[in-house]
């Protein structure tokens, strides 16, 4: 088994007298900021001017331009999306990162292919939360959190690992678990985990799914309750007590139909495609394909983007959801403060 971390195994100490820069405010950037803030840490925020510093600083926040913010602090956490971090980091963090500083992400994209190059007299290291930051900042105000991989790509100080898991600690992660891991393991898991099963799996098997009952003939209000809403109940059921503990509420008939057509449905074709998936990101391939869509502007993503979102389910999923407020709350609580468009 691999050595987890829990809370008994970091110490705050590392992060006390210490400034941490949170760059950018968005889906991770705001969960950390508060729940560093809660933990006692001394957070300063880099931003440009925009919605992100209205909303950074109406919950209290000391903001600043990034350059200012990385300047101040001695541990700069880099959470703008990926896409931009390459330019913003030359621009307006690299010129003032100090030997001995903390350079850290949440994810391993920019440093593992090689978009992001840091001087040698830096830490560099990311925490990882295996979560969406609204859960991040959720969960830890409910006591509980998500957990994270820490890994330490350079070690200057002696003490990044330290400071790592300090910073875990801090964000709520060794409430639930944290596991050391390379840059090239998380890049290339997380990669995998939200293309193939968390993110374009699912939308794509929900989908699949709405689209046949609604072809056939059936109902799409029906459908889009058998396909979509349903999954939350029965996925929160497996995040209790992993399959068995769903398969402990569902019906007897459920559990054999799960049995017998769940591998048709994801046979091993499917398999075999996911193990292409997987080659494209280890080899770069995905990797590219998406710097490049990025320099392009978009074209592809936003032509997606926009097809998606007329997508009969949405449609009938948004009529749906405003008939239930306790649903409609969360979301509002999901996007006060994603900048993303
Ligand atoms: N989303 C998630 O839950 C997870 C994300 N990660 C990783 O965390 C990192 C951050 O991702 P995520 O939270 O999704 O990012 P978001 O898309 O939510 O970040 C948007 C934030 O970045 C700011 N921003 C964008 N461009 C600039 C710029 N040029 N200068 C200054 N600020 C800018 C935006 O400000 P403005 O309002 O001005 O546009 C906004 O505050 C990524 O590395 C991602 O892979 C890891 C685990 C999960
Ligand atoms: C699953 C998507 C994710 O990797 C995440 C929330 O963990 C992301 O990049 O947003
Ligand atoms: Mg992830
Ligand atoms: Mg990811």
């Amino acid at each position: 088994m691999a050595k987890v971390y829990y809370n008994g195994d970091a110490k705050e100490s590392y992060l006390q007298n210490k400034t941490v820069a949170i760059i950018g405010y968005g889906s991770q950037g705001h969960a950390h900021a508060l729940n560093l803030r809660e933990s006692g840490v001394n957070v300063i925020v880099g931003l440009r001017p925009g919605k992100s510093w209205e909303q950074a600083e109406k919950d209290g926040f000391a903001v600043r331009t990034v350059r200012e913010a990385a300047r101040e602090a001695d541990v700069v956490m880099v959470l703008l999306p990926d896409e931009y971090q390459p330019k913003v980091y030359k621009e307006e963090i690299e010129p003032e990162l100090k030997a001995g500083n903390a350079l850290v992400f949440a994810h391993g994209f920019n440093i593992h292919f090689n978009q992001i190059v840091p001087p040698k007299d830096v830490d560099v290291f990311l925490v990882a939360p295996k979560g969406p930051g609204h859960l991040v900042r959720r969960t830890y105000t409910e006591g509980a959190g998500v957990p994270a991989l820490i890994a330490i790509y350079q070690d200057v100080t002696g003490e990044a690992k330290e400071i790592a898991l300090a910073y875990a600690k801090a964000i709520g992660a060794t409430r639930a678990g944290v596991l050391e891991t390379t840059f090239k393991e998380e890049t290339e898991t997380d990669l995998f985990g939200e293309q193939a099963v968390l993110c374009g799996g699912l939308t794509s098997l929900v989908k699949a799914g709405f689209e046949t009952l609604v072809e056939a003939g059936y109902q799409p209000e029906v459908a889009y309750f058998e396909c979509l809403h349903e999954l939350k109940l029965i996925v929160d059921l497996m995040y209790e007590g992993g399959l068995a503990g769903m398969r402990y509420s569902i019906s007897d008939t459920a559990q054999w139909g799960d049995f017998i057509s769940g591998p048709r449905v994801i046979n091993a074709s499917v398999k075999e495609e996911m193990k292409k998936v997987l080659e494209d990101i280890q080899s770069g391939t995905f990797a590219k394909g998406w710097i490049l869509e990025n320099q392009a502007n978009r074209p592809v993503f936003n032509a997606i983007n926009k097809r998606e979102n007329e997508h009969l389910i949405e449609v009938v999923g948004r009529e749906l959801r405003e008939m239930m407020p306790f649903v409609k709350q969360k979301q509002k609580e999901a996007v006060v403060t994603n900048a993303k468009n």
